[in-house]
């Protein structure tokens, strides 16, 4: 308490001196009151008045501003304390001390007014003409630039230096990991909230304190909020996940914390989630917090398209998930088969009825699962299939009230990450987890548009895992660190929550629906009666795209040349052959196909049959393995059954 009254009449110190000093000799002239005044005393009053009283004549006679209005002060202040003194603690004295500060204040504000102004015009002035070689910047060791902390005075005069002296600054804010307060910056061209944040570099320097400086734009475009992290609880190797912490989707999730130890939590039901951030900043354990939390709800199906290779980051899993898809053909067919449970969901929903006969509009728990659709690297996804954005996009907009939602990662936020003009997907992500970034060039990108100026400088985390979250729980930029998920935590979480009794998982999710067709069908099947329905949906069966042993694709109209060769076998096979089969009749040319498969070595010449030359498949030598290998089995990155 006695500390932020010292510290707010330090602040109001100029405001506050008049009354202060009346206040001082009337106190003074009491307590000679009580001690006694001689007539010595008295003369010495006497004295004093006549000589202030002198001081005023010369000011005037010599028309001195200043001898006069000294002359003045002093002559008030030596009347009142001589009241005082004569007359102790009594109403003239009260009277006489309240006249003298009223009086000195008429004269001391629009002077105090004056000198302020005048003061902070010089500096502008002084920054803008730079009367000193540049580079030498503005001499801010004049008094009167300073606060009332330490603080406070390098703040202005780092201000000052740059150009643009501060009107007023906030009472600094001490935090457990440094300070913070308002600025509100002088009219001027170049001193908005956004052209000193341009300069941050520079404030910094100028500024000469240790810790990082954060600068955001305040409620009004004059106003900018300086803050210096002096010290960062967010630091280290990482924050280790603290373990499954929901078991329903409708709970937030934590991913992380923020300085102040609060978590940080995803509202996924409010809407799809982006996580976005520079080549190893920390996206993988976002999405893996993110999908362990999720695998222990019973009202989730997760499907999974990880454009890595092989399923590199979701392979681990792939147990939990309904499936999964690791290029751009089966992820096509992930879309599809949302899609088509999308309609279907939507078509369940139609007949459903509130307590009042309601139609009911939105998904939750208790029409069934919620599909979470976790999509690693959706950058290259439209990369290789842009074909697909159209479907995201659909998804993306209409699939939130049948309770599925998406989350997406990419290192690459461009706009044509996201699908291109027209099919933009990003407005639809109302969550958005920002992770480091190496330049300021995507942020916008990423957390949407203006949000750079905002104060969401991604560039500024400094830390793999470092966070900005904005969504609709958390609107103000603020730095946190997701928590840090290991491999053999990801395997232990991926165990404990696989379908139990079943490798293949079937057991574990009890469908509504007798096991699918192999192609996934857009026809909305029937809502199971009796329980709660429609939440299941079906499986997608993601088939094998029949490959080269190169693992180029095989095109669709040489296919039934390949398998006709494959099942051959040994003996071979002639054109006529695959004439009589229907592969091909006599004018289809498959000699050029032919050329090419025995110069990649798959398919040689093995004499001649009735005259026609014989083929045969050699490639199987060079196939990969059984799992890999093109049949029309599954593939096994893209389980198909529950
Ligand atoms: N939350 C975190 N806390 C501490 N360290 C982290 C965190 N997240 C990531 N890291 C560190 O950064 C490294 C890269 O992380 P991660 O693989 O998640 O990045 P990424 O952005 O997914 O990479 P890529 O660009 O290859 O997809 C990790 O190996 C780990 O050392």
């Amino acid at each position: 308490m006695a500390e932020a009254v010292c510290r707010w009449c330090g602040r109001l110190r100029y405001e506050l001196a008049p009354a202060a000093t009346s206040f001082g000799m009337t106190c003074l002239g009491w307590l000679h009151h009580g001690v006694g005044v001689d007539p010595a005393a008295y003369a010495g009053y006497g004295l004093g008045i006549a000589a202030t009283g002198g001081l005023v004549w010369g000011g005037l006679k010599f028309k001195s501003t200043v001898a006069t209005s000294l002359g003045v002060a002093s002559a008030g202040t030596l009347i009142n304390a001589t009241i005082g003194a004569v007359t102790g603690p009594s109403v003239p004295s009260l009277i006489a001390g309240g006249v003298v500060t009223i009086s000195s204040y008429a004269v001391y504000v629009p002077w105090l007014v004056k000198a302020r102004h005048d003061r902070i015009a010089l500096q502008i002035k002084a920054a803008k003409t730079a009367p000193l070689p540049d580079g030498m910047g503005v001499n801010v060791g004049q008094p009167g630039v300073t606060g009332d902390t330490e603080e406070e005075t390098a703040l202005r005069r780092a201000l000052v230096a740059l150009g643009v002296p501060a009107v007023d600054v906030s009472r600094i804010v001490f935090t457990d990991t440094g300070w913070w307060a308002t600025v509100t910056l002088p009219p001027g061209k170049n001193t908005s909230a956004q052209a000193v944040i341009a300069k941050r570099q520079q404030l910094q320097a100028n500024l000469n304190l240790p810790g990082r400086l954060r600068l955001t734009e305040g409620a009004q475009a004059n106003q900018l909020i300086v803050r210096l992290q002096t010290t960062d609880p967010l630091a280290g190797p990482g924050i280790p996940w603290p373990g499954v912490r929901v078991s329903s989707i409708e709970q937030p999730i934590p991913v992380g914390i923020y300085p102040d130890g609060t978590e940080i939590l995803i509202d996924l039901v409010d809407g799809h989630v982006l996580i976005a951030g520079g080549t190893n900043k920390g996206k993988s354990g976002a999405v893996n917090v993110l999908a362990a939390n999720l695998v222990a709800c019973d009202d989730v199906a997760l499907a999974g398209i990880d454009m890595k290779p092989g399923a590199l980051e979701l392979g681990p899993w792939q147990q939990n998930m309904v499936a999964l898809a690791d290029d751009p053909d089966t992820a096509r067919q992930v879309l599809i088969w949302l899609k088509g449970e999308m309609t279907r969901r939507g078509k369940y929903l139609a007949t459903l009825r509130g307590p009042k006969g309601e139609r009911v509009k939105k998904w939750t728990r208790e029409h069934g699962k919620y599909i979470v659709l976790i999509i690693d690297e959706l950058a290259e996804l439209l990369r290789q299939a842009p074909d697909v954005a159209a479907e995201l996009m659909t998804l993306m907009q209409v699939s939130r009230a049948m309770g599925i939602r998406i989350i997406a990662a990419t290192q690459s936020p461009s706009e044509q990450a996201f699908g291109g003009k027209g099919t933009d997907t990003r407005q639809q992500f109302g969550t958005r987890i920002g992770l480091p970034v190496n330049e300021p060039t995507p942020i916008n990108m990423i957390m949407g548009t203006g949000a750079y100026g905002q104060g969401w400088r991604l560039d500024e985390l400094d830390l793999p895992g470092k966070t900005m979250v904005s969504s609709e729980r958390y609107t103000e930029p603020r730095e946190g660190r997701c928590y840090w998920i290991d491999e053999e935590q990801i395997l232990a979480t991926s165990l404990e929550h696989a379908p139990a009794g079943d490798d293949e998982g079937g057991e574990a999710r009890p469908h509504p629906q007798p096991e699918p067709d192999p192609d996934p069908d857009p026809e909305p099947p029937t809502p199971p009666s009796g329980g709660p329905g429609g939440g299941g949906g079906e499986r997608p069966r993601l088939r094998a795209v029949p490959t080269f042993p190169d693992g180029s694709r095989i095109p669709e109209n040489r296919q039934p040349l390949w398998e006709a060769l494959q099942q051959a076998g040994p003996q071979g096979l002639t054109k006529p052959e695959a004439v009589r089969r229907g592969i091909c009749n006599h004018h289809t040319s498959i000699a050029p196909w032919l050329a090419q498969w025995i110069t990649a070595g798959w398919v040689q010449e093995d004499g001649k049959r009735d005259r026609a030359v014989v083929y045969v498949l050699t490639a199987a030598r060079h196939a990969p393995t059984p799992e890999a290998s093109v049949t029309d089995e599954e593939s096994t990155a893209c389980r198909t059954s529950l």
